[in-house]
């Protein structure tokens, strides 16, 4: 992978320059100048995914100097790389290969030399079997009763994927009832033992490494509640799987090796969902459906992978986002799906995005001196709505915002979906073009109010729109549209890590915090107090142990 600092290359300078030449063009200026702005700025796929850019504050120049920025990057190289299983990830010396776990059409990739495939169908042909006598209830806890309940064990990465797609895809799910225990604040597993009984559940424990404190320490508790009915150790067999890449540790912890769903150092946590950490959605939904997720997520490679850039969507997205963060200042993104079942989206690539793209180091080592990953949030609509678009619409940040939808919805209730994507158009309308205040006075005129009687609260009415946002809209959510826009949003991200010359598939950023919980853990052990930190961390530790 080549290293080049984007500040360096001629499309950026040109970028810089094209900026201070849009500077006064509002998004209503370009569709003036444009009329048929719509059919220029968007891009379909499959005719499943329509993706509408064109209220970005962007014309054609912008988007051919952002994609000559993508060529001088490296960024169809660096693709291919990660594709054929260079290790794209050198801070940890490892290849990216979420793409091999769901390479439908089976063509070989190899990693040193070794074709990874058989082991990636040998693994899917496990977790078929695995599924199908699970939710066939032929799979039998120790009292011979069927699984009803399946608690999956994880966090990061080993839980808000999974948590996402069963969540979206419920329409999908059969008569298993999934739990997930991220936290390890111990009320995430109690009040989850709650609901459950021991000779009907199956705890998958979830980690890559097998060594996550909040995983294992949440494992042992579900552990010890099902032994304290179950009494014999032997029965753990029947209610214990463990998805991970660590087979010696998962023995360790007593979880018969036949129940390990292996995958392998070049799945990312964040990227996992496609491997065994989806054991939970394919047992939710059924095999056949997590296929089809595969196979979403799988087209969508293919087009990432060989679409010319004019058509690319993940890059566009990628090109269109950057433009916005790097050279119009946004800080954050927002993802606002409207659509309930879409309500962990957010929070699923707040991880996908700023454990990828939050790094201020460049593949040279040295600091970089530009923005790199936007801070990702968002909730559904119509909620937000309520709560948080008054800044969007008024406040001082430019806040950049996907907006996804179904045309069609899982539930047909009355006109509620209809009134649902009104409120969707609406917003991406408003945003774009705002309210002048001459609007806002033929509105009061309108109402039989004279314009010297409002002056004060004509200003208070006013939107300047020109607020950037992407239309999203699915035909509906399929287990295979859900994986083809889970894999856009992962090109998004790697599109922007390459750009930015960062290393996107690490996150060292996450371990110090680790580290210093592991020495501080032992300090809480005893009422001693403590003196070894600095004051301010010295004295909550004191005040917890007086209060506990
Ligand atoms: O799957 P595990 O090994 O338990 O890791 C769980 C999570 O914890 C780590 O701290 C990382 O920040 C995440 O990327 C990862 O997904």
């Amino acid at each position: 992978m080549k290293n080049i600092n984007p500040t360096t290359t001629t499309a950026w300078k040109a970028l810089e320059q094209h900026k201070a030449t849009l500077a006064q063009t509002t998004i209503q200026d370009l569709f003036n100048q444009e009329s048929d702005r719509f059919s220029q700025y968007s891009l379909n796929f499959n005719e499943q995914i329509l993706v509408d850019f064109s209220k970005n504050n962007i014309n054609q120049d912008t988007l051919t100097l952002l994609r000559q920025l993508a060529k001088e990057c490296a960024v169809s190289e660096a693709t291919e790389a990660m594709f054929t299983g260079e290790k794209i990830n050198r801070t940890e010396d490892r290849a990216v290969l979420h793409t091999a776990l769901r390479n439908r059409a089976n063509t070989p990739v190899f990693v040193d030399g070794k074709d990874v495939m058989p082991e990636v169908n040998a693994v899917l042909a496990k977790m078929k079997a695995f599924c199908e006598r699970v939710i066939s209830g032929e799979w039998k806890g120790y009292t011979g009763k069927a699984i009803t309940d399946v608690v999956n064990i994880g966090i990061g990465g080993s839980d808000l994927g999974p948590y996402m797609v069963t969540e979206a895809l419920r329409p999908y799910k059969n008569h298993l009832t999934m739990h997930f225990v991220s936290n390890v604040d111990g009320t995430h597993i109690a009040e989850t033992l709650k609901k459950v009984t021991p000779e009907t559940t199956l705890f998958l424990v979830a980690s890559k490494t097998f060594t996550t404190q909040e995983t294992m320490t949440n494992a042992m508790s579900a552990r010890d509640w099902f032994l304290a009915s179950a009494k014999e150790e032997a029965h753990i067999a029947k209610h214990f799987a463990a998805l991970s890449t660590n087979a010696k540790d998962v023995a360790k912890f007593g979880i018969d090796t036949n129940n390990m769903f292996e995958f392998w150092d070049w799945v990312g946590g964040r990227y996992s969902l496609w491997s065994a950490i989806g054991l939970s959605i394919a047992l939710s939904i059924g095999f056949d459906n997590f296929v089809e997720l595969l196979k979403g997520a799988h087209e969508m490679d293919n087009h990432f992978r060989t679409a010319p850039i004019e058509k690319n969507i993940p890059t566009t997205l990628a090109l269109v986002g950057l433009w916005n963060t790097n050279f119009l200042g946004a800080e954050t993104e927002a993802i606002l799906p409207y659509d309930q079942y879409l309500h962990r989206f957010a929070a699923y690539f707040q991880q996908g995005n700023m454990e990828s793209n939050g790094k201020y180091v460049g593949r040279d080592g040295k600091v970089v001196d530009y923005q790199t990953g936007p801070i990702i949030w968002g909730e559904p609509g119509t909620n937000g709505q309520h709560a948080f678009y008054q800044l969007i619409h008024q406040g001082k940040s430019l806040i950049p915002c996907d907006f996804i939808a179904p045309a069609q919805t899982h539930n047909p209730l009355s006109d509620h979906h209809s009134k649902l994507l009104s409120n969707f158009f609406a917003q991406t309308e408003a945003l774009a073009f705002g309210k002048t205040k001459e609007e806002v006075e033929a509105e009061f005129v309108k109402a039989g109010k004279s314009l010297d009687e409002v002056k004060e609260i004509v200003p208070f009415k006013v939107f300047t729109g020109n607020k950037p946002t992407n239309s999203i809209l699915l035909q509906k959510i399929t287990p295979f549209t859900l994986g083809a826009l889970i894999a856009m949003y992962e090109h998004k991200i790697f599109v922007q890590g390459i750009i930015f010359n960062i290393y996107s598939f690490d996150q060292w950023g996450v371990e110090l915090g680790k580290q210093l919980a592991n020495r501080i853990l032992p300090e809480l052990a005893d009422n001693e107090k403590v003196t070894s930190h600095d004051s301010s961390t010295n004295g909550l530790i004191n005040q917890f142990k007086a209060w506990r």
